[in-house]
């Protein structure tokens, strides 16, 4: 797929860049190009992978002149750059629109200006129903791809989104293995409360897969299961043989008790591709004439995918997930040679 192509990864210095890296650093790929901001974590990652086909550039999604004097020559680019912090995208909404949504704008109309072939954005269930601005502005950030993929030609704009990636870099996996390690309670805002749970090769699928199958103005969607932050805590406990405290904290400022992937509108289109959803493009015409004599009948009828209403693990099967986690298993192998 990727022999002797050139690959942009926006956001690359992200947990999301250097999986991929290693996912596609021994094939036969010509080049990939990691683009952010941070040139700390290029020099870290310089120097870890020491390798020529990967090129390193220092640019900002915000600047349009930035990322056009870098895509010159690139064939695909896999958008992750964002900010996804709920609380600081929460403080400051206008930097989260700056980066989430016109951001994506100067990656997709460079694209397009650089004959680029293929470009994937990287999306969250925290877009769907959104309630707080980092999912407000990814929300944005697909009706912005949606709508330049309608009308650029000559490339593919799709989308993927998914749910929370296990053991990411400041989430509620390494806080709780924290906790336990210190010997604190284990602070649960809700133990009914509900997230999809993948982890990292999961998301790397998935962007693969809408890289393979995706028409332009299509998003992804990976089906996965889900457990409640009380399971999640209890299995960790059981997992490290603690007995923290739990202490409940109550929903924190920007949080929803279950994630959505698909709302029920989606779902009336989507098509279910065996272990993915695929939500196709809204085709309908800008003079929207149809508007006013067609609708749908089975959305009444129609249930959202969310957290609450996928598979539910069981505390077998999220001490199995958890064991299967390499962030889980280190930390385990560590605190069992104690
Ligand atoms: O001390 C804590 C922290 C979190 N949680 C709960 O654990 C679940 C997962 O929390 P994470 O913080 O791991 O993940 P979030 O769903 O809140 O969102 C995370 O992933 C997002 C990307 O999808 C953003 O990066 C966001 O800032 C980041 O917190 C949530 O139900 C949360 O309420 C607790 O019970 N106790």
């Amino acid at each position: 797929m990727f022999k002797d192509k050139t690959l942009l990864i926006t956001g690359g210095t992200g947990s999301f860049g250097n999986a991929m890296l290693n996912r596609l650093l021994d094939t036969d790929i010509g080049e990939i190009r990691i683009f952010s901001r941070d040139e700390k974590k290029q020099d870290d990652m310089r120097k870890k992978y020491n390798n020529k086909k990967i090129k390193f550039l220092i640019g900002d999604v915000r600047d349009i002149t930035s990322v056009k004097n870098c895509v010159r020559g690139v064939d695909y680019i896999f958008h992750a750059a964002a900010l996804k912090q709920v609380p600081s995208c929460e403080f400051f909404p206008l930097e989260t629109v700056k980066t989430n949504i016109l951001g994506t704008e100067n990656v997709l109309s460079a694209a397009v200006e650089a004959g680029v072939k293929k470009v994937v954005c990287l999306s969250t269930d925290k877009a769907v129903y959104p309630i707080n601005a980092m999912g407000m502005s990814k929300a944005l950030m697909e009706k912005t791809f949606i709508s330049k993929a309608r009308t650029a030609e000559n490339i593919v704009i799709c989308g993927t989104r998914y749910g929370n990636v296990m053991a990411s870099r400041g989430s509620v996996i390494p806080l709780f293995i924290e906790q336990i390690k210190n010997g604190q309670p284990l602070t649960v805002t809700d133990p009914d409360m509900t997230r999809f749970l993948m982890n990292l090769d999961d998301a790397i699928e998935l962007v693969l897969y809408a890289f393979e199958n995706g028409k332009s103005g299509d998003r992804m969607v990976k089906k996965s299961p889900a457990a409640t932050v009380g399971d999640l805590a209890q299995a960790l406990k059981v997992l490290f043989h603690a007995d923290n405290e739990i202490q409940n904290i109550g929903i924190r400022m920007g949080e929803k008790m279950h994630e959505t992937l698909l709302t029920r509108e989606e779902m009336a289109s989507a098509m279910d591709m065996g272990d993915y959803f695929c939500i196709p493009a809204d085709e309908s015409d800008l003079n929207y004439a149809k508007y006013f004599s067609d609708g749908n009948r089975d959305i009444g009828t129609i249930q959202e995918y969310n957290s609450s209403n996928t598979h539910r693990l069981t505390p077998e099967e999220l001490k199995e997930t958890l064991s299967g986690c390499s962030y889980v298993a280190n930390e385990l192998k560590e605190w069992n040679h104690l």
